[in-house]
């Protein structure tokens, strides 16, 4: 079945007239070393645009400078270590986290993934997060118990899942194999949840394929699921989003537009 709005625009946050920014969510996104911090910037952007209330870059201090330079309303949150990781992740005010764009395929980027999921948070796993796993997936899919998305392109996917020969089918055995939500990124894109929902998000513009549109779409998930929409839902809004987002801003589109765009989308969509 197409990804159409009707099918989760009432699930899709309003905001409310009494509301405060700590009831719409805070998004933790994960920050990658000093030379690779765009990823995140990207991200973390993207969340806040789609309206969480508060999103936070979480980044280890010799990184910290450029972060804290280049951002206004995202704020920035030091860890030094997996300690200092999992007690951010104790705060339960940290609605959502957001680890892979640019992260680095280190033990420390594996090392945080596995401590966010095994505090419960509600996760999105892109990029560096996914193929982290690459050499035993199950030590992913075996701490997968809250709402978990994984955005892989088809190379990230092939890491963790095998060749991609069927999109559809092999989306579908890849959540079911997870647990998690899995999105699986390409011209058309392929949501597929556990329990055998399955949409597909169909005629994006090919303006996409630049880079950092992958670090956005998981930005805007993250940003949806802090703000506590239901994983599922909360991919296909996000998909669907994201291209409309393309397809408003329209030429010479560069990642940075998407968010940009976003709120003209929103509008028409009644937010
Ligand atoms: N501005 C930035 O800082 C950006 C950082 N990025 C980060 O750069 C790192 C590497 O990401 P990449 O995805 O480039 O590289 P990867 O090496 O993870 O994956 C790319 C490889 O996957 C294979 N592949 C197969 N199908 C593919 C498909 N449909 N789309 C893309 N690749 C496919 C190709 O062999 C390709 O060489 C990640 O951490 C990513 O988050 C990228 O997101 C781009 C933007
Ligand atoms: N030809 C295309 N037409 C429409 N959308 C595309 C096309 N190619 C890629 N995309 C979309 O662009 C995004 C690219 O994400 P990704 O591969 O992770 O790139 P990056 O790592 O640079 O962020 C995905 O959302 C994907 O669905």
């Amino acid at each position: 079945m197409d990804n159409i709005p009707n099918l989760w625009l009432k699930a899709l946050p309003a905001l409310k007239s009494d509301g405060s920014k700590y009831n719409r969510g805070h998004c933790v996104v994960l920050g990658g070393p000093v030379a690779s911090t765009g990823a995140a910037r990207l991200s973390a952007r993207a969340a806040l645009r789609i309206g969480a209330g508060l999103v936070s870059v979480a980044c280890d201090p010799s990184s910290l400078i450029v972060y804290a330079t280049a951002l206004q309303a995202v704020m920035t949150k030091p860890v030094k270590d997996e300690a200092a990781f999992a007690e951010l992740m104790a705060d339960r005010r940290i609605t959502a986290v957001l680890l892979g764009p640019a992260a680095g395929i280190t033990a420390r980027t594996k090392a945080f993934v596995l401590t966010a999921l095994r505090a419960g948070k509600a996760c999105v796993l892109d990029a560096d997060a996914l193929t982290v796993f690459q050499d035993q997936p199950t030590e992913l899919f075996d701490v997968i118990r809250s709402p978990v998305l994984l955005t892989p392109h088809e190379g990230e996917f092939s890491r963790l899942f095998g060749k991609v020969t069927d999109r559809e089918g092999d989306a579908l055995r890849a959540a079911q194999q997870s647990g998690a939500v899995v999105l699986l990124k390409g011209a058309d894109t392929v949501i597929a949840a556990p329990d055998g929902r399955i949409l597909i998000n169909r005629a994006a513009p090919p303006t996409l394929a630049t880079a950092g549109s992958g670090d956005v779409l998981a930005g805007f998930a993250g940003g949806l699921m802090a703000q506590g929409m239901d994983v599922f839902d909360a991919a296909c809004a996000a998909a669907w989003i994201h291209a409309e987002a393309a397809r408003v801003f329209g030429p010479g589109l560069i990642s940075e537009d998407l968010s940009e765009a976003v709120p003209q989308v929103l509008r028409h969509l009644g937010r």
